[in-house]
């Protein structure tokens, strides 16, 4: 089970290798300018929660500027793929370089549109089957209608996880009811903090049934 490991950082700052740029953007959006990355604190359950499941086949809905993006795609193993859909193209081409610099261009496919319209076309344009983890941090409206389509489009199999961000704050009411009520998810709150500051948000963990 994923636990909250301490999760502390050391890395040599002066090499953009993942943990320097991670490190990067979280000093910046601590001291300088709060940024909706998911940040230090439920980025360690982020980290504990990919290093459990040691996912293939990786899809995140909501990319930003790729911080989560680098976190995940630094603990993948070697032949691993991580599919990542940011809607906003100016967000994307930031995104972009951030992965750049992490040098992790080889794992990571970043694709700019609507989730709606990308799920149902990600089997025959992306070779995948089926996702071993999804992580949801895009917009709190589609948590739900995407969950749904994703299970209509056959892209979730028996222990696929579903790791949802912002449960708490903004919420996503409707996506926890439906997680937490449905027997076809076995969900888990892991309590944690808004990033960089000390309002209560949450990671939620669903694995899918079948
Ligand atoms: O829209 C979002 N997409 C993905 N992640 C978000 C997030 O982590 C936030 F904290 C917030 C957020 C924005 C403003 C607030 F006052 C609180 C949370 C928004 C998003
Ligand atoms: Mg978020």
């Amino acid at each position: 089970e994923a636990d909250r490991k301490e999760c502390t950082q050391v890395t040599h700052v002066h090499e953009w290798d993942p943990g320097s740029v991670i490190q990067a953007i979280d000093h910046y959006c601590r001291n300088k300018e709060w940024a909706m990355n998911v940040g230090d604190e439920k980025g360690c359950i982020l980290d504990s929660v990919v290093s459990e499941v040691n996912p293939a086949t990786v899809l995140e809905l909501g990319t930003y500027c790729g911080y989560s993006t680098v976190r995940i795609a630094r603990l993948l193993p070697p032949h691993a793929k991580l599919i990542t859909l940011e809607f906003n193209p100016a967000v994307a081409a930031i995104a972009r370089q951030v992965i750049a610099w992490a040098g992790l261009e080889d794992k990571v496919q970043l694709v700019e549109g609507a989730s709606g319209d990308f799920i149902p076309r990600i089997k025959e344009q992306f070779g995948v089957k089926t996702f071993d983890l999804v992580f949801l941090d895009h917009w709190k409206e589609y948590y739900l209608p995407d969950t749904k389509l994703m299970e209509e489009c056959g892209l979730l199999r028996k222990g696929s996880v579903l790791l949802a961000d912002n449960v708490v704050c903004p919420g996503a009411p409707d996506y926890l009811e439906y997680v937490r009520s449905s027997p076809r998810y076995e969900s888990r709150y892991f309590k944690s903090h808004l990033e960089y500051t000390k309002v209560e948000d949450g990671l939620e963990k669903s694995v899918f049934l079948g």
